[in-house]
């Protein structure tokens, strides 16, 4: 983290705040370090702690940055707090803008000067970055949110403003509702806030504080018990706020007596010169990235959100068969499903899916309906494994480069932790049709001799494997679906393995429902003249028993799509039956 702190405003904030009633336990040192700004090391072990609940630092309220000071601050009236908080959801917002005015008035009498010198005007979020680095992130849901959050921000500033009454100088009609014209504010601004060069209630300085809040403050909750309506409320907690993350530590915030605690209960593992450590909570990446500026590698509560945009009647239409679509947005064209280590591949996420490739005459879902869901899918977690392994190959010189790539990296790792995961789904669902209700090509061409021969003088293919290579399987299949839709009950007997009922009786269900217009029979003319008659007259033990005119051919693509689902994977057709799908992972 880059910073303009230097070891001298440390230590100054650590005795304002022991000069101040704070307790802060001997053993603990503040550092700098370039990674990660002020961090808290352990000089020795600390024995006698850990399973007492003793805190390692307490803080007297009076110390802390507050809502209610903020409230006192704007001389707020019930009239106008009754407005605010009907315009502006963030409960944080007036505290945010009294943290502005307490950093960008100078003043060196200000009770909080220790504490404000130590928060640092140069800030890792993405918001502060540079066009070439956001530019990056096009395509990500990160700059999606970004975008959004900016707009809400600087709605929500333009509300404050006006609310309280307070001059703004700046002209920023032209950033409502315009991200990119935000962002070009920012740009600008930057040096000046670098420089601290900035008036306490412009735009810039808000953000700035909205920053500081959304990676430094605690939930007011710990303080005042349940008087708090709104669970986001939060207050700036000067020293506790020097601990850096780390996912999972056991930590607790205590109130008594006027004073708010901190205690680690990992004190027990550590020794000299390890780090201590905060808990900011159980963060995606993407969280972290934008509320505080780092990210967490590995990290178990990582996610990342599949957004997809469709035709919002589509959207109804799996709503009202019953698909549980927890993430709609709000003008309905868009559905979320949330990729997580925890769960890579969500139930819904399948079933959505499954229904995409529903076709009219399954009434349910069904193990075609859901495995050509699943390559589907799979074509589109690749295509996010790609977009993230593509963009983490970025200029190592840029400033927040290494964070990119981690971020870039671990969107990629859940992308592909679906992938695998989606593999192993279809292998169970393959495994889950029963014997008797699936049939597969190869099975086919091993056991019907005669028309495996017959395929060599049709395509001259040799084998299978020929079969598949030369790219004549859907030929191949048209030519058996049409064979097996000729077989009587006297035919049946002669052959020497079953044909099942259900592809007979789904292709007399297509043939009975089947509109055939001009175009389908002009669509086969070629493919049919190529074969026919030759093949009636070479072969008519195979094809010369039965009806082989053109239409059975447009009737047998038609059952093809209603029950075969090729396997990416070795390219082999199953026939399957049109029977709803149980889902067995
Ligand atoms: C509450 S402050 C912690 C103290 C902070 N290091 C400072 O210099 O004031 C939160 C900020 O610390 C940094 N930080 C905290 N934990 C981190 C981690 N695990 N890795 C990298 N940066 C971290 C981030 O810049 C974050 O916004």
């Amino acid at each position: 983290m880059s910073s303009n702190i230097n070891t001298k405003t440390l230590e100054n904030c650590i005795q304002w705040a022991k000069q101040n009633g704070s307790f802060v336990d001997d053993k603990l040192s503040f550092k700098i370090s370039d990674k990660t700004g002020i961090k808290v090391i352990l000089n020795s072990k600390i024995d006698g702690k850990n399973d007492k609940d003793l805190p390692l630092i307490s803080i007297p309220k009076e110390l802390l940055i507050t809502k209610e000071m903020a409230e006192t601050n704007f001389n707020i009236t019930a009239d106008v707090m009754v407005k605010l908080n009907k315009q502006i959801s963030n409960p944080n917002a007036i505290t945010q803008l009294y943290l502005s005015k307490l950093k960008f008035i100078n003043n060196s009498e200000q009770f909080f000067e220790p504490y404000l010198d130590i928060l640092s005007l140069n800030l890792n979020q993405p918001y502060f970055w540079s066009l070439n680095e956001l530019d990056i992130l096009k395509g990500t849901d990160l700059l999606v949110i970004l975008k959004s959050n900016l707009i809400k921000l600087f709605n929500e500033w333009t509300h404050l403003i006006e609310l309280l009454s307070i001059e703004n100088n700046e002209d920023l009609t032209a950033l409502t509702d315009n991200s990119e014209n935000i962002i070009n504010y920012i740009q600008n601004q930057m040096n000046n806030l670098h420089n601290g060069n900035i008036k306490w209630h412009n735009f810039i300085a808000y953000l700035w504080s909205n920053c500081i809040f959304t990676s430094r403050a605690f939930p007011e909750l710990v303080i005042s018990d349940d008087k708090v309506s709104n669970l986001q409320q939060a207050f700036l907690y000067p020293i506790v706020d020097l601990l850096n993350h780390q996912n999972g530590q056991k930590v607790k915030w205590t109130y008594l007596e006027g004073k708010v605690n901190f205690i680690s209960k990992e004190l027990d593992k550590m020794g000299a010169n390890d780090e201590l450590f905060n808990n900011y909570g159980d963060k995606s990446n993407e969280e972290l990235l934008l509320g505080y500026g780092f990210v967490q590698e590995p990290n178990g509560h990582d996610n990342s959100r599949l957004t997809l945009r469709l035709d919002s009647n589509l959207i109804q239409s799996a709503q009202k068969f019953g698909m549980k679509l927890s993430n709609v947005t709000e003008n309905g064209d868009c559905v979320q499903f949330i990729i997580s280590n925890k769960d890579p591949l969500p139930r819904e996420l399948l079933d959505f899916f499954s229904f995409l490739q529903k076709i009219n005459f399954e009434k349910t879902l069904t193990y075609r309906s859901t495995l050509e869901g699943v390559s589907e899918l799979y074509k589109i977690l690749q295509s996010k494994v790609d977009f993230f392994k593509s963009h983490s190959k970025i200029d190592g010189t840029l400033p927040h480069s290494s964070i990119i790539k981690q971020y870039m990296a671990s969107q990629r790792k859940l992308y592909i932790k679906s992938a695998e995961t989606l593999q192993r789904f279809q292998k169970a669902t393959i495994k889950a049709i029963p014997s008797n209700e699936v049939l597969g090509f190869k099975t086919i061409f091993k056991n019907d001799k005669q028309f495996a021969n017959a395929l060599l003088f049709a395509f001259g293919i040799t084998s299978y494997e020929d079969l598949i290579r030369k790219n004549h399987t859907q030929q191949a299949l048209l030519l058996w679906i049409v064979r097996a839709s000729n077989i009587t009950e006297d035919s049946k007997k002669k052959l020497p393995f079953p044909i099942p009922d259900y592809i007979t009786s789904i292709f007399k269900e297509v043939s009975d429902e089947i509109v055939i217009e001009k175009e389908d029979v002009l669509e086969y003319m070629d493919f049919y003249k190529n074969l026919f008659p030759k093949l009636s007259n070479r072969i008519p033990e195979v094809f010369n028993d039965g009806n082989w005119g053109i239409r059975q051919f447009i009737v047998a693509d038609t059952v093809i799509d209603n029950i075969v689902w090729t396997n990416p994977n070795n390219q082999e057709p199953l026939i399957v039956n049109r029977i709803e799908y149980e889902y067995v992972f």
